[in-house]
């Protein structure tokens, strides 16, 4: 801590203003008096110091002021607010919930100077953890305290190979975090490979796992690396770890062990260097219990565990993530910023979120193409938003729907408006059919089809019905 701290009074009393500066002239602190909040708030909330002195009762703009503004940007500052007490309870109304001091005029410089250096202290205290580890910044959105745990997190096992098990819902961001833990390593340079167990057939898993010989099953017409070997000295992120199948649970049991392993169809053991970090949305320890995760891998991987908790659960945080994901939109789409009014960051900041950060990112890049202006208006939000708490009301289908098709996309599929749309609509045809006692003609009506169309539709998509 060589670097001075920095220190801002705002006092419109020039003999308060002397008194501090005098007070605090100290080696480790960095001083600056000035008399009119407004004369220097913008560079305030650009350059915020370490520590922001300041009286209530000021001309132009003041105190409790002056801590609305200050808070809104910074809400870690510290403050310390000179006052009578008469003012106090309105001062700490105000800055509710950030980090506010109190010295009561008249003060004592000793007492004064000790408050100053204690709030420096606090500060730094603070921004440590807050400061994810370098070059993270950017990547890993959180304020949140249980973010900032994974922050600590992150930074702890920087050095360290060690296993670690992610545990979070779909879209909370368990890639993204196995990645940052993989750059913070000591393997930083080397290969960074992902494999999703849910998004491939099972009896490929193992192929693609551990690579195979030429001639090992048909279709293999040539040896292939799989991807411990493409790891070989970097990090294997094995996601939805939930879902290996019991055959390869022990086979990766083994390569944990021994750090060896066999192609599939191969009689030489290949040595690697692997680091494993493996993440589920789902419940280890029951399936466990259940009898459908080997207990003895689940120890091996529960080394060091992780929550990413999901994002209704973080909601301070959504602001920022959405500014963030706003501005790439707009970036990979080669167009403007768009910038949430208050109202509309306010009701995003009160929605459900059940598809996590993954369906905020979608909401931005959607609101990026179909927004109209510059500014993005509650009423912009997409339909399924808009509406009281939205996004994840039980029993909406639209949100059974969206999690469908993110586990479906989740797990590899493509072509999804063709696995859908027929479902969709022979659900739409039963029900109308239920409602009209099985009378095509007037389910037709309902459906706002002609009668042959329903006709074509029955014979394709319900053939038994399509007799008459
Ligand atoms: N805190 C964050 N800051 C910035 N971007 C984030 C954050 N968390 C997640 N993202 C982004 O959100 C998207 C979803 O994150 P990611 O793929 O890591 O989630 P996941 O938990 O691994 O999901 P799944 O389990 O469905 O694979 C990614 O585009 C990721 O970059």
């Amino acid at each position: 801590m060589s670097e001075a701290a920095r220190v801002m009074i705002v006092d419109d009393d020039r003999a308060i203003r002397w008194v501090l500066e005098r007070a605090l002239a100290q080696p480790d602190l960095e001083v600056e008096c000035v008399e009119r909040a407004d004369r220097v708030l913008p560079r305030l909330l650009e350059e915020p110091p370490d520590v922001l002195v300041t009286d209530i009762r000021m001309p132009g703009i003041d105190g409790l002021d002056l801590m609305a503004r200050v808070r809104e940007a910074h809400p870690d500052l510290p403050v310390i607010v000179m006052t009578a007490h008469s003012d106090l309870d309105s001062a700490v109304a105000s800055y509710q919930g950030g980090a506010f001091e109190y010295l009561p005029k008249p003060f004592d410089v000793d007492e004064a100077l000790a408050l100053v250096r204690r709030a420096v202290a606090h500060a730094r205290e603070r921004q440590r953890p807050v400061t994810p580890p370098e070059g993270l910044e950017t990547e890993i959105i959180g304020e949140a305290p249980a973010m900032q745990e994974v922050f600590r997190a992150i930074g702890r096992l920087a050095q360290s190979h060690i296993t670690v098990l992610i545990n979070g819902e779909s879209g909370t961001g368990k890639e993204r975090v196995a990645q940052a833990l993989h750059q913070h390593s000591p393997r930083g340079g080397r290969p960074f490979i992902a494999l999703n167990m849910a998004a491939i057939p099972r009896d490929l898993i193992e192929s693609e796992l551990f690579g195979h010989e030429k001639g090992a099953f048909t279709g293999a017409t040539a040896q292939r690396q799989g991807r411990f070997e493409q790891a070989d000295g970097g990090t294997l992120f094995l996601d939805e770890i939930g879902d290996m199948p019991a055959e390869t649970q022990t086979r990766l049991l083994r390569v944990l062990a021994d750090g060896e392993f066999y192609r599939v169809g191969g009689h030489t053991p290949v040595k690697v260097d692997v680091r494993i970090i493996a993440a589920t949305h789902q419940h280890l320890e029951e399936l466990v219990d259940d009898g459908r995760f080997r207990e003895d891998l689940f120890h091996r991987l529960n080394v060091i565990r992780i929550h990413l908790p999901k994002l209704a659960d973080r909601r301070e945080d959504i602001p920022r993530l959405a500014r963030h994901f706003l501005a790439e939109a707009a970036k990979e789409l080669a167009t403007d910023v768009k910038v949430l009014t208050e109202e509309a960051e306010e009701h995003l900041t009160r929605l459900a979120w059940p598809g996590n950060v993954r369906q905020l990112e979608n909401t931005c890049r959607w609101l990026t193409v179909m927004a109209s202006g510059r500014e993005v208006l509650v009423e912009d939000l997409p339909p399924e938003l808009r509406d009281g708490e939205g996004g994840g009301a039980s029993g909406d289908w639209r949100t059974a729907f969206r999690d469908w098709a993110d586990r479906a996309l989740a797990a590899g599929h493509t072509h999804l408006l063709e696995e859908a749309v027929p479902d969709f609509e022979k659900i739409l045809i039963e029900t109308a059919l239920k409602h009209t006692g099985g009378r095509k003609g007037e389910a037709a009506e309902l459906l706002g089809w002609g009668r042959n169309t329903l006709t074509r539709k029955l014979k394709t998509l319900m053939p038994e019905m399509a007799e008459d």
